[in-house]
């Protein structure tokens, strides 16, 4: 734990939060992370979530009602058929909803920004949040850090999450965690379970460590990099290949759904790789 928090007046933009993305595969507990640092650091910092769902707000849902957070300070961003899209390349609808929320609750300490379940590749844009965690977790497999994209390389932060699983799944975790941990270059990885106390310590620790360094302007925010090529299926069982290479949302497949934006028309059927 950090000594010393600087308060808001300290801070040259006194409404401005740490903005904190979470991304990951779908199921890995991004939902459920976010609800544990609601817990463990509501009574000590101020806080809001925004969450990315193709076309319901059901991960904001679960939010309000595991009763974490007061239900005004979470809200849901509805992004269309490649959710991805919203957290990387057109991320206008979610710097709104942060801004509404710093606006309407300020000063917040931390937003925390759930992407929506997603490929193994799915990054933020460094102009939407000032850092990211990705999460994996032991179900997917003890090889799936090693094989890792950018998210896993290069985000702030990975938790290998629901360690408690390791035995039923055949996992060993150190060695999963060594794995990662190469695959990062020494960057910091948590094995994590809701049920190990130590781990959750270890995860506070280390958004109130990194809230420190953003408010004495220490942290820099790092691009993890544009997302792997990865497919979408669509509604003839078909599908295409999706890439965010040039940056800027433009990739090569014909479509006529929105970007980023809450959808007209919800497609029926999107790929989650
Ligand atoms: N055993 C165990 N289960 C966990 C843990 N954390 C989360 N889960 C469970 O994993 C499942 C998925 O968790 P979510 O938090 O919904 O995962 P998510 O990544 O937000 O899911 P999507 O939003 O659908 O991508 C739920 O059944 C959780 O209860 C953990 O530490 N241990």
């Amino acid at each position: 734990m950090p000594d010393t928090l600087p308060d808001h007046q300290a801070t040259q933009n006194p409404t401005r939060s740490l903005r904190l993305g979470v991304a990951g595969p779908v199921g890995t507990g991004k939902s459920s992370l976010i609800a544990l640092l609601c817990r463990e650091l509501s009574g000590v910092l101020q806080l809001g979530v925004i969450t990315n769902d193709i076309y319901t707000d059901e991960d904001a849902r679960f939010l309000r009602s595991a009763g974490v957070l007061d239900p005004e300070r979470i809200r849901a961003v509805e992004t269309g058929a490649c959710p991805h899209t919203a957290i990387r390349d057109d991320v206008t609808a979610n710097l709104l909803a942060v801004e509404d929320l710093e606006e309407d609750f300020a000063p917040l300490d931390v937003v925390l920004v759930e992407s929506g379940g997603d490929n193994l590749t799915a990054t933020f844009s460094p102009a939407l949040v000032d850092a990211q965690i990705f999460v994996l977790d032991v179900a997917g497999g003890g090889d799936v850090a090693r094989k890792g994209g950018p998210g896993i390389a290069r985000a702030d932060l990975l938790v290998v999450n629901k360690t408690d699983l390791a035995p039923y799944v055949g996992v060993d975790v150190p060695r999963m965690v060594l794995d990662a941990t190469a695959a990062r270059d020494g960057a910091p990885v948590l094995a994590l379970s809701r049920l190990d106390r130590e781990s959750i310590d270890a995860l506070t620790t280390w958004v109130q460590t990194l809230l420190v360094a953003h408010r004495a302007g220490a942290h820099v925010p790092q691009d993890p990099g544009p997302m792997a090529p990865h497919f979408h299926a669509d509604e003839e069982g078909n599908g295409f290949l999706h890439t965010h290479d040039e940056g800027d949302g433009s990739h090569d497949h014909p479509h006529d759904h929105p970007h980023g934006d809450v959808p007209a028309e919800p497609a029926a059927a999107v790929g989650r790789d």
